[in-house]
């Protein structure tokens, strides 16, 4: 069984004072029975790791560097991550896509110097809404998955999140048919590329909109093992009840 993951991405948002909302997060789910992972920024990294020393979550990081260090002005590595008390990070999110025109090559690049460093490779996919609108989405995300991910892994090393770029931050969410559809697509293909064993084991977040309100819903639906959550995770009082939400359908 696939043990359920809530995760928060803060993306660009907080300094000191937010670890007041970490510490709220922590205290709310002392033994949950999924897993707990936030992603503060970088610069938190360090802080929040002292702020929550021996509570159930998980720190990440959003990014990192290909390479385990060298001349990079402002990049961060993945073993400075694990360093500062990471256990997972975020890579190929469609904000740095976007952003940074990181390529399905580079991701799967830093998707390797994660691992290499021992931390969880969060994996984001996801398209474009004139991707969905002319009927490319299953091709887009399952070249994205194709891409992003290395040889040789194993299911608990990697989890990939399936975010529609049109349902981040905008408040509009897919059916609950078509994130099905996309979760099982994905399912399909770990499992045709990695076999049971790694195909099975690989965690499928759904992002891209995740509240209170829909949370259960969502959490309902075949294939999904939980939720990458960006503006709902930045506070206990939204971020909390998706947990409980979760919690409960892990049963
Ligand atoms: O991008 C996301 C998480 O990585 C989703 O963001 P929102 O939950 O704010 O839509």
């Amino acid at each position: 069984m696939r043990r359920k993951l809530a995760a928060g991405n803060w993306k660009m948002n907080g300094t000191g004072a937010a670890l007041d909302a970490l510490d709220a997060i922590a205290t709310a789910h002392p033994a949950p029975t999924v897993d707990i992972l936030i992603c503060p920024p970088a610069t938190l990294l360090s802080r929040a790791s002292q702020a929550i020393l021996g509570s159930a979550v998980t720190l990440g990081g959003q990014d990192c560097h290909a390479e385990a260090s060298g001349a990079h002005t402002g990049d961060i590595s993945a073993a400075m991550l694990a360093d500062a008390g990471a256990g997972a990070v975020i890579l190929g999110h469609s904000e740095r896509r976007a952003d940074h025109a990181e390529t399905d090559a580079q991701v799967c690049a830093k998707t390797r110097a994660a691992l290499e460093a021992g931390l969880i490779a969060v994996v984001c996919i996801g398209e474009t809404l004139a991707e969905r609108e002319a009927g490319q989405t299953l091709d887009v995300v399952c070249g994205q998955l194709a891409g992003s991910l290395p040889d040789g892994i194993t299911g608990n090393q990697i989890v990939v999140a399936y975010e529609p770029v049109w349902a981040i931050g905008t408040g509009k969410v897919p059916t609950l048919e078509q994130i099905a559809e996309v979760h099982d697509a994905l399912r399909g293909q770990l499992v045709g590329r990695y076999g049971a064993e790694t195909g099975h084991g690989i965690r499928l977040l759904y992002g891209g909109s995740v509240k209170p309100g829909n949370a259960a819903e969502i959490f309902a639906v075949s294939n999904v093992d939980g939720a990458l959550v960006g503006g709902a995770s930045l506070s206990a009082a939204d971020f909390s009840p998706i947990v409980t939400a979760l919690e409960l359908a892990a049963g």
